[in-house]
């Protein structure tokens, strides 16, 4: 099927920048413009340069620097913002003036404070002006989404008749609902008599979170340019999201008679360039762009992209922008996913009941942690290994009491040797206490040469990672232990230091007396 070309024009550095605390100087304006040529955005709305001197600046140096892209600036249907649009487009290689007027009852009533016919008299002459100054002029009908019908038609005629070659209908505060905003589009392109004289666009606004819906509803009706924004960033709620639009044309081909130009690949990196610029992070839900857009952290669907990534997939990490889809060990993952990022990390098992054993911690962990990094499944295989070897000493359970201007006191249940042992001891400090308390049963008679503790990853919940060195009788043996409780973890270390002890006894004395 031969397909029509749907214009992508960004908004996002004149709408974007509408949203409250998204202003962009001139230099960051710049440089997210040659990222949206770089994506072959066809239209770049660059700014309103009457809003400011800064903002004439902004779009004058964007019409200078874009070359491949049209560069846009908006103004009201009025004479002094016309002129300073094209006098900031002058620069461009292919510039585009946007003047708009509200069409909707209310807007016209009580912000314009104009009769109909004087709103259609002034849009006129808007667009008339326009075009004496530039070949390519757009021309909205602000709120048309509120807008009656009859007078819809008549004010885009005049427009078209005036010069204005694409014809925009926004939905300025987020009111429209598909099928009805599709149903105006149709009407307007079948009933306006020269409608075959202009492009018909749509903006769309997020106010009840259906701007993309209704973009989308458009263009089955025939619109052919739509107004998006990277991120859906824009007034209020924000506008239809640029990545969205593309690639829901792009990924349902069966679905819609149309095709844009826009290189995909660029668009991650524009989203962190524009989220970076102004500080509105992307949330990880957020279709294409969040980082969780191209994650899988449940089990069965690990097991499904693992055996063919088309299962959950229905696009391609990659093709957007991202460097791979991730797979996320959590509580929700399966033995498949586990196994592979082991391998991965070039960690194996003997046997499948090690695998298993380590899969056992793995969820244990998972339970006390969101997300669990490459150095925690290290950690891990350490623990299920030190487990596994010969152990004189293991850790039964703990409790420390450790309060403000209070001694701490640690009680400890160990198992030696087959027979479990309880102690307490005070010390200086929590894991002072602990050590105390698990002398006062082993009574190595090793010193304590390192002590160290390293959050494994970053974040509250990260597992704690201990390492204890002890030296008895000219051996040094290192011991490690993990958990999310340091205190825990120091322990574990402790015990792991004092089984190796004992195991290094072993082999120099096999007759040796013990720990
Ligand atoms: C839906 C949209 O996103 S529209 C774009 C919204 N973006 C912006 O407003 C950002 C840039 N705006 C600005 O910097 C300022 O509002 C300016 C420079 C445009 C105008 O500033 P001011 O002259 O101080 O006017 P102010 O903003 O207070 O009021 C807007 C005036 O424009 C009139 N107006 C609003 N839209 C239009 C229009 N499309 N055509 C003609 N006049 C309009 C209003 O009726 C009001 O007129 P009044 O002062 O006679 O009552
Ligand atoms: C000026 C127009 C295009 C607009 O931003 C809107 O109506 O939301």
């Amino acid at each position: 099927m031969n397909k029509e070309h749907l214009v992508i024009f960004d908004t996002t550095l004149r709408d974007g920048e509408q949203s409250p605390g998204a202003s962009m100087t001139r230099e960051e304006k710049v440089r997210i413009a040659l990222m949206l040529e770089k994506m072959r955005v066809d239209v770049i709305e660059a700014g309103f340069a009457i809003a400011s001197e800064g903002d004439f600046e902004a779009v004058k140096a964007v019409a200078a620097a874009v070359k491949d892209s049209t560069v846009c600036s908006l103004s009201r249907a009025m004479e002094a913002d016309i002129r300073r649009a094209a006098e900031a487009l002058q620069p461009a290689a292919s510039g585009r003036i946007h003047t708009f007027i509200a069409t909707s009852p209310i807007h016209m009533k009580y912000k314009l404070q104009m009769q109909p016919d004087q709103v259609v008299e002034q849009a006129v002459k808007a667009v008339r002006l326009a075009r004496n100054l530039m070949d390519d002029v757009e021309f909205s009908c602000e709120d048309a989404g509120r807008s009656e019908i009859d007078f819809l038609c008549r004010i885009v005629e005049a427009a078209i008749a005036a010069g204005a070659r694409t014809i925009n209908i926004p939905d300025t505060v987020g009111y429209a609902i598909p099928e009805l905003y599709a149903e105006q589009i149709r009407q307007l392109i079948e009933r306006v008599p020269n409608s075959d004289q202009a492009i018909f666009s749509v903006h769309c606004h997020n106010d009840l979170g259906l701007a993309v819906a209704n973009s989308l509803a458009a263009v089955q009706a025939g619109a052919r340019q739509v107004e998006c924004t990277i991120n859906g960033l824009g007034e209020r709620a924000g506008n239809a999201a640029l990545e969205e639009i593309v690639m829901a044309v792009r990924t349902r081909p069966d679905v819609f008679s149309v095709e844009t130009r826009i290189e995909p690949v660029h668009i991650v990196p524009t989203s962190r360039l524009v989220s970076t610029v102004t500080g509105f992070p992307v949330q990880p839900n957020k279709a294409i762009v969040g980082k969780n857009a191209f994650a899988h952290e449940s089990g069965i669907h690990q097991d499904g992209v693992l055996k063919h990534r088309e299962t959950y997939e229905i696009m391609k990490a990659q093709d957007v922008g991202w460097h791979t889809n991730a797979i996320v060990l959590g509580k929700h993952s399966g033995r498949n996913a586990f196994r592979t990022r082991l391998q991965e990390l070039g960690i194996s098992f003997a046997t499948e009941q090690e695998l298993n054993n380590a899969f056992i911690l793995f969820k244990q962990l998972a339970d006390k942690k969101h997300e669990i990094y490459d150095e925690d499944l290290q950690a891990l295989v350490t623990d299920t290994r030190a487990a596994a070897a010969a152990e004189h000493v293991q850790l039964v359970a703990m409790e420390v009491q450790s309060k403000t201007g209070e001694t701490p006191l640690a009680q400890v249940v160990l198992n030696v040797e087959g027979q479990e042992q309880n102690a307490q001891a005070e010390g200086s400090g929590p894991v002072d206490a602990v050590y105390k308390a698990i002398e006062s049963v082993i009574s190595s008679g090793a010193s304590l040469e390192l002590y160290s503790v390293n959050a494994i990853t970053s974040g509250t919940d990260s597992q704690g990672e201990v390492t204890v060195r002890l030296a008895r009788g000219g051996r040094i043996v290192n011991g490690l232990g993990a958990d999310t409780d340091i205190v825990i973890a120091s322990a574990k270390a402790y015990i792991n230091a004092l089984n190796a002890l004992q195991t290094s006894v072993e082999r120099t004395h096999p007759q040796g007396t013990g720990i």
